[in-house]
């Protein structure tokens, strides 16, 4: 994305707020109006006051002086009341609009990036974005009524210290650009080592258990330190550069006034200006030049804003699933049976096929295992199911339409999955299992006794939560939470990708009680090589690098098949 679609991206972010935007330049002029009286109340109270001995206009100029910085300084508050609730909503809607996104992206991606990875980009884009509302840039335009009311006041006063003033300009412009360049690498080297120390940090907490047991914790305080020395290098340069450019701009304005004090002395000493002028000169300068070293500045704020901001609408940009098909009415698709129909599927991640040519039928209410070797795209097949990929070519049917005509989460609605890697939420047994739905309690009770939980207490209780990830549960117990939680959400298709690997092998033969009685009515796809669930379904499906190798009962595949004898005897 190029710098002007960045920008007009930005610019889009205020859009909501043209009103209040409208209110607040509004007063902020009304301010800027107030202020450019102030000078000349200094010049009155020096001139008239001060040097003529006048204590009556000391005492009246003051009190207007401290008049009119009341009224600007609140007019200066309901602004910022304004600015501080524009700032609030805008980043609120930036988070908001990447979590939705989140939470659409194609699978894929989360495949390449770890949480941590995704928290601390967000994190820091949005916190960049939001710069453009700081109270400096937001009040940018308004400086320009300050630029020009204080020309006006300046031009009052002197024409020829109002051109020394300008001259302030083009010195200015120089340094503003030399910084921003700078400024600019420094800060896209920045997001590069912070996302990547990002991607390090989740990727070695998540393997921390290995990283002990293979005594890898030397390494990895080595890699710590040298991501870290790359982040906080980068961050100290980039302070120091603020300290330059803030010294030149001191240095700049410091010059400014010595050939202010200088020409302002000689024409006092002429007596073409007076003293009180003089102070309401420097004063007005300060109005101008100020305003001036903010407008030159906008390349070096946005240095920080744009780098993040171009990948921040990049990552809106990435690819989500499809969730505009509704050819199919959701009453119907809430009367999906579970007749399945792949036909001619090849599907690659990258450049090799992972599957080829899939075709085979699985009709509603059947029971159906799938086996192969590691690898040779059992959960690539069901992942297209669910539709978490798309074939490369070739269709999926569902009730003999096209699974990409139902709406994605109707359709993901109408299916029950226990998957060997199922993720629970940090929270109860309980509300794993219910996930938001309200059961009876009966039927809660069901569940437990199918699921074989009943030894566990339900209940908001801190001693029933499962941990992270379910941590605090053994494998099998994860397995069976997550078959509750299928049961309870009782579904036509029931898939079961490698699901009774933890299970003992009572459990697993009670997976067989379950396909007999409670899953008797619904389709079962089961991944598994449990031979004595193979024994139980209606058909095996045989899958061998990729291909179908074969699709039938068990015992005739036993019978004529060595491939798949070997494959489930060896087990
Ligand atoms: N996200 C991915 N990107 C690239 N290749 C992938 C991805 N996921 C899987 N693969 C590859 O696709 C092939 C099939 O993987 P899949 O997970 O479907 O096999 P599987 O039969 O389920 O294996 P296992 O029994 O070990 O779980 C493998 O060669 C794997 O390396």
């Amino acid at each position: 994305m190029n710098d002007r679609k960045t920008l007009n991206k930005i610019i889009n972010l205020f859009i909501p707020f043209k009103r209040k935007i409208c209110i607040t330049m509004v007063l902020l002029s009304l301010a800027s109006l107030v202020n450019l009286f102030l000078p000349l109340t200094t010049r009155k109270i020096i001139d008239e006051g001060f040097i003529q001995n006048n204590m009556r206009t000391v005492i009246f100029f003051s009190l207007i002086s401290f008049g009119l910085i009341v009224v600007g300084k609140s007019m200066e508050i309901m602004c910022e009341e304004i600015r501080t609730n524009i700032y609030i909503k805008i980043k609120l809607s930036l988070n908001e609009h990447a979590f939705h996104h989140l939470s659409r992206l194609k699978i894929k991606y989360f495949k390449e990036a770890n949480t941590t990875v995704l928290l601390s980009n967000i994190k820091l884009d949005v916190d960049n974005i939001t710069k453009v509302v700081d109270s400096n840039f937001f009040f940018l335009l308004t400086q320009i009524l300050s630029l020009l009311g204080g020309l006006v006041g300046l031009l009052i006063i002197d024409w020829r210290l109002t051109i020394l003033v300008i001259c302030f300009t083009p010195a200015k412009y120089i340094s503003a650009k030399y910084f921003s360049k700078k400024r600019e690498n420094l800060i896209e080297k920045f997001i590069q080592s912070s996302s990547d120390y990002a991607s390090w940090f989740g990727d070695t907490i998540g393997g921390i258990n290995e990283i002990r047991l293979f005594g890898l914790i030397k390494n990895k305080k080595e890699e710590f330190t040298n991501k870290q020395l790359s982040m906080i290098g980068t961050e100290k340069r980039m302070e120091m550069l603020n300290v330059y450019s803030l010294a030149v701009e001191s240095i700049l304005l410091q010059l400014l006034l010595v050939g202010l004090y200088i020409l302002g002395a000689s024409m006092v000493f002429n007596y073409t200006l007076t003293v009180g002028s003089i102070f309401a000169f420097i004063m007005y300068s300060s109005y101008v030049t100020s305003p001036i070293a903010s407008i030159l500045n906008i390349r070096y704020f946005m240095s920080n804003v744009l780098p993040s901001a171009r990948r921040y609408f990049n990552f809106l940009d990435l690819e989500v699933e499809d969730s505009t098909s509704k050819l199919v009415p959701k009453a119907l698709t809430q009367m999906m049976k579970g007749n399945i129909e792949y036909s001619n599927v090849n599907f690659s991640y990258s450049e090799e096929m992972v599957l080829k040519n899939i075709n085979f039928v699985i009709h509603a209410k059947e029971k159906v295992a799938i086996v192969g070797h590691n690898g040779s795209g059992k959960s690539t097949l069901i992942e297209l199911l669910l539709r978490f990929h798309t074939p490369s070519s070739g269709t999926i049917k569902m009730d003999g339409v096209d699974i990409e005509q139902y709406d994605i989460d109707e359709y993901r609605q109408q299916i029950s999955v226990v998957s060997q890697h199922v993720y629970l939420f940090d929270t109860t047994i309980e509300n794993n299992i219910k996930l938001y739905s309200e059961p009876e309690y009966n039927e809660m009770q069901k569940v437990l006794i199918d699921a074989q939980l009943t030894e566990f207490a339900l209940g908001e209780s801190e001693d029933n939560d499962v941990g992270c990830n379910g941590l605090k549960m053994s494998g099998g117990q994860r397995q069976k939470i997550a078959l509750a939680r299928a049961l309870i959400h009782e579904k036509e298709l029931f898939i079961f990708d490698e699901a009774t690997s933890n299970l003992d092998t009572e459990s697993e033969i009670y997976i067989n009680h379950l396909l007999n009685n409670r899953l008797k009515d619904k389709t079962v796809i089961l991944v598994t090589h449990q031979m004595e669930v193979l024994k139980h379904v209606d058909r095996v499906i045989v899958i061998r690098d990729g291909e179908l190798e074969y699709i039938g009962e068990y015992d005739q595949l036993f019978t004529n098949s060595s491939y798949f004898r070997d494959m489930v005897l060896v087990r």
